[in-house]
Formats: C-alpha cells, structure tokens, sequence
C-alpha cells in the first residue's frame, strides 16, 4: 500500500487554563482526521488560523506523536517503524529554517544527506544539483549565518530534498519567498508530483493551492470540513465565477435575455444597464451574442473568476455546508 493514510488522528496538548498554576487542561489541536495523500499528487491541507494544519504535519513528519489514531506511510506506521518512514519523508517549512547558521550551505546538505544515509558518492553530485535548482551555487561554501532570510529559505528548499524523498510535507513552503524563487520551487514540486512524489502542501496563498493541488482537505477546529478539487469545492459552495455586460441600449428584448440567462440587471449611474451573472460554466461568449442578437449594444464585458479563497472563507464562516464526500466523489452543497 503506498501513500500515506490518516485515520482518526487526535493531538491534544497539555495546557494550564488560567497561568503557570491553573488547573490543567488539554487543547485538542487535531480532532479527528482522515486524509489520503497519495503518490503523484499534490494535496492540499487547508484552513483558517489555528485550524491543526501544522501540527498535522508535524505528526506526519514524526516530529510529533498522535494522541490517538493511526498514520501509515507506503504502509509503515509511522510510530512503531519511525526510523524507516523518516528515510522516505521530508519536511519544508517555511517559518523554520532547520539548518545549522555556522555551516556553510555545502556542509549543511552533506551533514543532513549523511543524517538520511544518502551513498557519498551520490551526495556529491545530488548537492550540487540542488544548490544549482536553489539559486545558491555561488554561496555554497558561504555560512549560513551571511546568507539573506531568503537565502536561508532557499537552503531550508534544498535541505527537504536531499534524500529524494517519497513524500515531501510542505508547510507554507513559498512564506518570504522572491516571486521568481517561489515560481521555480513551484514548477519543481509539480515535476516531483509528476514524477510519483506524494506532496501534502499547506500555503496561505491560496492561487498557489489552486495551481498546484489535485484534491484539497478543508478542516476547521481540528476537524474535517470538505474536501474536493479546487473547482469542486469552488462549486459546492457556490462561488461562480460572475460576468458583467454592459448595454447601452437596454430594452426589453435585453431584458428578457437577462431573464432567459438567470442574470439580473443593474441600472448604471451614467444610463444604460449592467446585466449581471453568476455562473459555474464559462457562458460570458453565449450571454454576449444574444444580447448583441437582441439589439444591444455592449460597452463592456467583465469577467470575474471565482476564486478559492472565496470558497474557503465560505466554509469557514459556515455560509456553505458541504457534505464529506468519498474521496473522488462529487462534493455536494447544501446553502
Ligand atoms: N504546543 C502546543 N501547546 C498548546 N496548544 C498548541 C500547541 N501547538 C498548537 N497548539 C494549538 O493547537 C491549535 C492548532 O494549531 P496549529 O499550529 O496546528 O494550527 P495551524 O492550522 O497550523 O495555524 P496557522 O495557520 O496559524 O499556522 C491552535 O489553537 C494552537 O494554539
């Protein structure tokens, strides 16, 4: 069985409720959770803040233990067989750097390639590759402590691929990175999907998920809230993208377009109208020829896509209910 697979997972933390000398307490940070992240595929874990998302990751990363529930990688558990899952998994992090300030890059990457028992010879040849990919060939032999936050991050990149592993966890991944930096590790991490990598990414940048992400889980509180493709999650919860056509000669030949078309119109200060339509499917083509059919003149055509972002913010206020589906199967809304 290959991928990794989450069942009921639970993390709960110690806590004191009032001070140092409060009774104690337990914050239940994970609550729950299923997740399949498989082989070649990017998957997305998001929510708003203090969703669970990183301590999710940091159990599956082994740098945390469940409280309760189960996580297998290619059928490893990943607390009884620790040692071996971590040979087969990275982590990114993008607010910790995790790696030494007084090493240089090149020392850095040989000490964590050895950690993970990459051969010498490999090693060699495999840090200058990734120094190349990261834009640091020219620091190699520079401590880190010189570098820029940037190039810190950079190295952190390179550090989370050194033993090419099965699956990579990236945890806002791109935080703090120059746009053409962020572009390159993106392309990267679609190559390594496509190459049979399982990639599990938070981000709060939400194109970035959309871009890259093949299925999406949504939690909230710990807890499961929906999980789907990009546009199915964008069409569970009813964000459309919306078509604006203004007519300058609106009539009722116009209008009863708009009506046959489901959209509404909007009076415009200047005269004329805006005739309004929120839609799943790409109809902004069709809307415009019948208007022009029906006699009207169009002064402009706007086209707003729907975005995730949307879609999440809808979920998490509650303003959208979405039924767990099966993985693959259709997510459903009930508003
Ligand atoms: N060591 C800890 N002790 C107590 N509570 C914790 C601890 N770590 C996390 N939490 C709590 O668990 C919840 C989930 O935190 P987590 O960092 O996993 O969320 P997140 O989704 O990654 O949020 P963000 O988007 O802000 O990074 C939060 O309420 C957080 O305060």
């Amino acid at each position: 069985m290959t991928g990794i697979q989450v069942r009921g997972l639970v993390k709960d933390f110690p806590v004191r409720d009032k001070g140092l000398f409060g009774p104690r307490g337990v914050k239940r940070a994970v609550d729950g959770l299923d997740l399949d992240i498989p082989r070649g595929r990017i998957t997305g874990l998001l929510g708003l803040n203090g969703a669970g998302k990183t301590t999710t990751i940091k159990i599956l990363a082994t740098l945390l233990r469940p409280s309760a529930g189960t996580v297998t990688v290619d059928g490893l558990d990943s607390v009884a067989d620790a040692r071996a899952v971590r040979r087969r998994i990275n982590l990114i992090a993008g607010g910790e750097r995790m790696v030494y300030a007084r090493m240089t890059g090149r020392e850095n990457l040989w000490y964590f390639g050895q950690l993970y028992d990459v051969p010498k010879a490999e090693l060699r040849t495999r840090i200058d590759e990734l120094l190349d990919l990261v834009g640091l060939a020219d620091a190699a032999d520079t401590a880190v402590e010189r570098y820029s936050r940037g190039m810190t991050q950079r190295l952190a990149i390179a550090r989370g691929l050194i033993n090419r592993p099965a699956h990579l966890l990236l945890d806002e991944p791109t935080l703090g990175l120059d746009a053409p930096i962020a572009r390159d590790l993106r392309r990267v991490v679609a190559e390594l999907a496509a190459a049979g990598t399982g990639v599990l990414l938070t981000s709060h940048y939400l194109t970035e998920v959309e871009e890259l992400c093949g299925h999406v889980y949504v939690i909230s509180g710990g807890r499961h809230l929906a999980q789907g493709s990009p546009a199915e999650l964008k069409t569970a919860t009813g964000s459309h993208r919306t078509v604006r056509v203004t007519v300058s000669n609106p009539d009722e030949r116009t209008a009863a377009v708009a009506a046959r078309f489901g959209a509404t119109r909007e009076p415009r200060p200047g005269g004329g109208e805006t005739i309004v339509l929120r839609h799943p499917d790409d109809i902004a083509g069709p809307l415009a020829a019948a208007i022009v059919e029906a006699g009207g003149s169009i002064g402009g055509l706007e086209i707003t896509e729907a975005s995730l972002e949307d879609a999440i913010l809808r979920l998490a206020d509650g303003d959208a209910v979405v039924a767990a589906p099966e993985a693959g199967a259709e997510a459903v809304a009930a508003q």
